[in-house]
């Protein structure tokens, strides 16, 4: 069965329906993206799945014994409270040194063990917020737009990253981008939100465009493709699941 799965699923805050009738599956080593405006229900879609928000309606099932890595947007470091990397590898759950230094060697920043917490840069605080995702040998890896505030090569990079993860480790990702215009080529999925699920499908590959080899290089092997979708459109690709043109730039 999938890793989760959900039917019907609707959540509502007072009068405001945030999500509405909503299916989903993801299987073992899928890599999913959900984008999609403000405000569109992203994050209250991701916090249902792992049973944080409560559905009004439909169901959400987990499979039995289901691990999940969950990395946040980002992490409120209390400056008063000093704490190093490998402290916090130990939190919720201690973890020997050669389980935090191998996490910290699988997202490429060894060197980072004794560093205090709130003197890393934004991409090295994300690469410490994967290892520790890492640590309990998730199923599945949860990233709610973890590449907010890196430049657009730190983004590449984060997201070259997520699918070694994947490769090496075999985990499913749930990733939602605020980042429209770049997600994953990667991605077997891209789901399109807008308190439903407007369309999905797989993002086009451009790694032949002027554009992406100009940001990117050519030696990512199609590991980001730009997609773009414009949400002017009427709600007409709701029962077109193959809709994922967008257009490139
Ligand atoms: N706990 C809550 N109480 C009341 N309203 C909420 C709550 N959580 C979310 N909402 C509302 O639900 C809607 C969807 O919010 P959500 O954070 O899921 O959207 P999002 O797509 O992740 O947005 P963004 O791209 O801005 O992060 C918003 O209108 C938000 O104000």
């Amino acid at each position: 069965m999938s890793l989760i799965s959900a039917r019907g699923l609707t959540v509502r805050h007072g009068a405001q329906t945030v999500l509405q009738n909503v299916d989903f599956d993801i299987d073992s080593g899928e890599i999913v993206t959900i984008v999609g405006p403000n405000g569109s229900g992203k994050s209250t879609l991701l916090r249902a799945l792992i049973n944080a928000a409560k559905p009004s309606a439909g169901s959400v099932k987990h499979k039995h014994g289901l691990r999940i890595g969950y990395v946040p947007q980002k992490l409120h470091v209390d400056a008063t409270l000093p704490m190093t990397v490998r402290r916090f590898l130990d939190l919720p759950r201690r973890v020997s040194d050669v389980e935090a230094e191998a996490a910290l060697e699988r997202t490429g920043v060894p060197e980072l063990i004794k560093r205090q917490l709130d003197g890393l840069s934004g991409g090295q605080l994300q690469r410490v917020l994967l290892a520790r995702a890492l640590l309990g040998a998730p199923d599945i890896l949860l990233l709610d737009e973890a590449t907010q505030g890196l430049d657009q090569p730190g983004e590449a990079a984060f997201y070259r990253l997520i699918e070694d993860v994947r490769n090496q480790m075999g985990c499913a990702i749930l990733m939602v981008s605020h980042e429209l215009h770049v997600v994953m080529s990667a991605s077997d999925r891209v789901i399109c939100l807008n308190g439903h699920v407007c369309c999905e499908g797989t993002p086009e590959v451009v790694s032949a465009a002027p554009a992406y080899r100009q940001l990117f290089g050519t030696g990512t092997g199609g590991a980001l493709a730009l997609y773009r979708h414009d949400h002017d459109h009427s709600h007409d690709c709701a029962h077109d699941h193959d809709h994922h043109e967008g257009h490139h730039h």
